[in-house]
């Protein structure tokens, strides 16, 4: 949607002053809401204030007589345009033009798509199939808001198995997955290996890095240490670990720019990932279209490469063997809370867990640190944090083993028990498996 407001087609009546787009996102299919673009960007919460007030105040005033002003106002001509065929045949364009501008550059690869019910259907017949891509075994592709085969997340594990097996079934030689509205995507190589979380992040930084030697990455704040190392020793590049939130980190490499610190890509675990090539916009087709062009690229030197290229670029991202995330929830209602909100309530829980630490010589306090506590001891890592959204304390471990992911879940757990309206349970049961 964005992108209408950026291209120029005057028979379509492009650019657009402004784009709505109706999603739940990454909410539930009940929980449907507008997401509004103009040519600087998505809008944030303090315009959306501002148009709602202006919308109530035009909705009564119409119901106060002045109807004459409504119907005027709701007075246009519609035009119906297929902006989604001229989108996807500049991201077609895109990679013919990284293969040389090669017709088919895609010939003779097998690239299944997961669109999970969601809206990244299109890109089977309006960008694989285009580029010569055989795209047999690709599922899900009609939209469908109830999401009947799986939850479309590329974090969630249920999806990625869906489309690990559709890879694996079919022989195919990657699989790309999108969210409900296309800003987030992941891929899969031609062994099964998910190219997700970290591991996506650290692909694209090697792209990136690539073609802007030295640049900073931007990430959320519960990527791995691995990464970091990876970005700055292998890649030669600067990790700068900031906070969740899809827009926090977009706005902190727009931040970083304008202050002289050049940054080309902000990306968060969940799979949202901007370029400033592309004008700092979400777009989980355009990720996966830097995926397609390195193949592309590839494949005019040697035309049996496959995914190992991509997965080739990601050869010595140092992984945990043990990930978890456990969200430890706040009762509003408790007595606890004595009455204030769930945030202050939050951060006197990181405040205590902060202090609590300082007291442990096994654990340190990263140096660095955006939001919440980061804690590395025990040969991995802990944070803890106020969700963005949620009356959630969402904790992040990554250990080598099973043992030490345990010590560290048991120093959170020494720390905030005192906290009655923290619900426990999910962290109890984790130290005690
Ligand atoms: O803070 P949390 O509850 O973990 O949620 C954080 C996530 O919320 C949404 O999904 C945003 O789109 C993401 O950008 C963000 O990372």
């Amino acid at each position: 949607m964005f992108n209408s407001t950026l291209t120029e087609d005057e028979r379509n009546h492009l650019p657009v002053d402004g784009a709505i787009m109706i999603t739940a996102s990454h909410l539930p299919y009940n929980r449907n809401g507008l997401k509004f673009f103009t040519s600087d960007g998505g809008l944030n919460k303090a315009d959306i204030k501002d148009i709602l007030e202006r919308a109530s105040k035009i909705y009564e005033e119409s119901a106060y007589g002045k109807q004459q002003e409504r119907e005027d106002a709701s007075r246009g001509v519609v035009n119906s345009v297929d902006y989604m065929s001229i989108y996807a045949s500049d991201l077609v364009q895109a990679v013919r033009k990284s293969a040389g501008d090669k017709e088919k550059p895609l010939e003779g690869l097998h690239i299944v798509v997961d669109a999970g019910n969601g809206a990244g259907g299109f890109f089977v017949d309006k960008v694989l199939k285009p580029l010569g891509a055989v795209t047999t075994g690709s599922q899900f592709l009609e939209p469908d808001g109830l999401f009947p085969n799986h939850i479309p997340n590329p974090e969630d594990k249920t999806a990625m198995k869906a489309i690990t097996q559709a890879v694996l079934d079919n022989k195919a030689d990657l699989g790309i997955i999108f969210d409900t509205d296309v800003d987030r995507s992941a891929a899969v190589d031609s062994s099964g290996r998910e190219l997700n979380r970290n591991r996506l992040i650290a692909l694209m930084a090697a792209i990136v890095l690539e073609e802007h030697p030295g640049t900073t990455v931007v990430t959320d704040s519960v990527t791995s240490d691995g990464l970091t190392v990876f970005i700055e020793n292998k890649l030669g590049g600067k990790h700068h670990r900031f906070k969740r939130g899809y827009k926090n980190v977009i706005d902190e490499a727009i931040r970083l720019n304008s202050i002289g610190e050049e940054s080309h890509l902000a990306m968060e675990t969940s799979g949202h990932g901007a370029l400033k090539e592309n004008h700092w916009l979400d777009d989980g087709a355009y990720l996966m279209v830097k995926l397609l062009n390195k193949l592309a690229a590839a494949r005019t030197l040697d035309s049996s490469i496959g995914s190992k290229v991509l997965t080739d670029l990601v050869e010595g991202l140092e992984e945990a063997a043990v990930t978890v995330e456990i969200r430890l929830k706040i009762d509003q209602n408790h007595a606890d809370l004595k009455g204030g909100s769930f945030r202050d309530y939050g951060e006197a829980v990181l405040r205590h867990l902060e202090n609590a630490i300082g007291k442990d010589p096994n654990l340190h306090k990263a140096p660095k640190n955006y939001e919440g506590v980061r804690v590395s001891g025990h040969g991995g890592w802990f944070l803890v944090r106020l969700s963005l959204h949620d009356p959630v304390l969402p904790l992040n471990i990554e250990a080598p083993n099973k043992d030490d992911a345990v010590k560290l879940g048991l120093a959170v757990l020494a720390a905030v028990s005192e906290f009655s309206a923290l619900d426990v349970t999910a962290l109890n049961k984790f130290v005690q498996q």
